[in-house]
Parts: C-alpha cells; sequence; structure tokens
C-alpha cells in the first residue's frame, strides 16, 4: 500500500439479521482509500450504512467479508491508532473535563505525569483550559462535544473517527464547532472522518466527500470539494464552487448518475 495513504477500505460487506430473523445486507463491497491528512465525510439517507462503515473501520464491528487496514495495518479490534467522536460525548459525571480526557489514557498504561501532560494539551487545543476542572453537568452542549474531541485526540491517533459529532448541537454552537474542527485539522494534520446526514456540513467541512445509497448499502460516487487552502466558513459557503458541489452532492445521495461532472468520480 502506498505510504500517503491512511485508511484502505477494500471489498468491505456486512450483513445483519433483524429481530425477525431476516437479513439485512448493511453494506456491499464498500471500497475507498483515505489519504493522510484528509478529512473525508460519509453521507448518505438514513440506513445505508455510515455508522456501520465508521464502526469497522475503528473496530468496533467485523465486516462479513472484506477488509480495513489502518496504517498499514489490518484492522481486527479497536486500537490506539483510532480515536471515536460519538454524537453525544458520553462522559463519566464524577469526572472533570481534564479527569475525562485522562481516563481515555489510562489503558495506554503511561506515567501518571505524561497522561497528564498529553491531557492538557488536547484540552488547549480544543480550547476549553479554563473549563477543565469542570464537571460534564457545568459544561454545555459543545464544551462536552469538545472534551470527547480531547478524549479522542489525546491518544495521538493516526485517523480521527466522528459519528454525526456536531448532530445534537444548536444551529450556532454546531457552526463554531465545524470551524473549530477545521481548526484542529489545520494545527494537527490528523486524517479524519466523520459520518455526516447533512449536505452542506459534508461539503464544507470534507475534502471529499463518499456517497453511499441504502440497500444494499454501496458507493454511489466520490466528490472532490476542492476548496483550496482556505478554512474560512463563511467563505467557503458563499463560494460558486460551494452552490455547485452541494448540487452535485444532492445529486449523488439520491442515487443520480452526474459521472461526467467536474469533482466527481463514480
Ligand atoms: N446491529 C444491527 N442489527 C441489525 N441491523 C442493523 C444493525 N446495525 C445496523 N443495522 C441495519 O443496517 C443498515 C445500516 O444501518 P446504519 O446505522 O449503518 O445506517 P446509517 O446510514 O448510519 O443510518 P442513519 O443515518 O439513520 O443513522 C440499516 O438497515 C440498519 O437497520
Amino acid at each position: 500500500m502506498s505510504g500517503d495513504v491512511a485508511v484502505d477500505v477494500r471489498g468491505v460487506s456486512k450483513r445483519f439479521q433483524d429481530d425477525k430473523g431476516r437479513e439485512v445486507h448493511a453494506l456491499q463491497d464498500v471500497s475507498f482509500q483515505v489519504r493522510r491528512g484528509e478529512i473525508v465525510a460519509l453521507t448518505g439517507r438514513s440506513g445505508c450504512g455510515k455508522t456501520t462503515l465508521l464502526r469497522i473501520i475503528m473496530g468496533l464491528e467485523h465486516p462479513t467479508s472484506g477488509a480495513v487496514d489502518v496504517d498499514g495495518e489490518a484492522v481486527h479490534g479497536p486500537g490506539i491508532n483510532r480515536g471515536i467522536v460519538f454524537q453525544n460525548a458520553e462522559l463519566l459525571p464524577w469526572r472533570t473535563a481534564l479527569g475525562n480526557v485522562e481516563f481515555g489514557l489510562e489503558a495506554r498504561r503511561l506515567p501518571k505525569a505524561q497522561r497528564r501532560e498529553a491531557a492538557e494539551q488536547a484540552i488547549e487545543l480544543v480550547g476549553l483550559k479554563d473549563a477543565a476542572h469542570r464537571r460534564p453537568h457545568e459544561l454545555s452542549g459543545g464544551m462536552r462535544q469538545r472534551v470527547g474531541i480531547a478524549r479522542a485526540l489525546a491518544i495521538d491517533p493516526a485517523v480521527l473517527l466522528m459519528d454525526e459529532p456536531f448532530s445534537a448541537l444548536d444551529a450556532q454552537t454546531r457552526e463554531k464547532m465545524q470551524g473549530e474542527l477545521l481548526e484542529i485539522h489545520q494545527r494537527t494534520g490528523k486524517t479524519i472522518i466523520f459520518v455526516s446526514h447533512d449536505i452542506d456540513e459534508s461539503v464544507l467541512l470534507a475534502d471529499r466527500v463518499v456517497t453511499l445509497v441504502p440497500d444494499p448499502g454501496r458507493v454511489h460516487g466520490l466528490l472532490d470539494t476542492d476548496f483550496g487552502a482556505s478554512i474560512d466558513l463563511d467563505e467557503r459557503r458563499g463560494s460558486a464552487k460551494f452552490a455547485q458541489r452541494r448540487h452535485e452532492l444532492l445529486q449523488l445521495v439520491h442515487g443520480r448518475e452526474i459521472a461526467q461532472q467536474d469533482g466527481v468520480s463514480v
């Protein structure tokens, strides 16, 4: 595998049994690669397999067939080269923000002082230095989500995986967090894969969008957003490219063929 590929998803299929014993074909022969330092969105309609795919990359779910490599290593279960952020941060209520981030590091058996230092750095990176000693009930929804991001980043993973990370937040907080994610990405250079059902969010934040369609869940197209170096969300949103990409992504999500257009491959 080429050195600049961070995540290699090859021929992944996943079948579940539903409550009545019927087979659900959640993913069928899904393949794509994510380059090191890239931000990739997984988007598509409800039930197209976005979360299942993210959980397979994280190692929380095993594919029925196919394979995933992260940083050149086969995924067989969760590992410290991947950090995950869920829709709700699910913090330990009796621990402070800093304590929650340290908790994520405890499995690594680092000396306590080193753990504290890594946790403090991650808390600072997400802009929570002044709230480091507050407990979750004293934090806003956006702040709790920042703790979740800090907890995932503190282990210094090769890849940050995020499942609808901002969808539980109010519109203004979501927008702020989206901007912050691009700043964190610019500072850390992390490879990021996030799940979103939000077309605007996928186009605004990702370098590339993988669109899935359901029944069975499969890749319908890959869209390069191609915004260049600017991480200013207002600038991106106001650009002609945003309107064009948003339109193209909507077509892909609805399963239409737009292979001939600029920036799209299927
Ligand atoms: N543990 C499970 N057991 C049975 N079926 C499952 C299981 N997990 C997912 N599925 C099914 O697999 C399909 C894909 O589910 P998944 O949650 O990955 O989709 P999604 O695109 O993330 O959906 P949403 O946008 O609604 O969250 C759905 O039909 C779902 O019902």
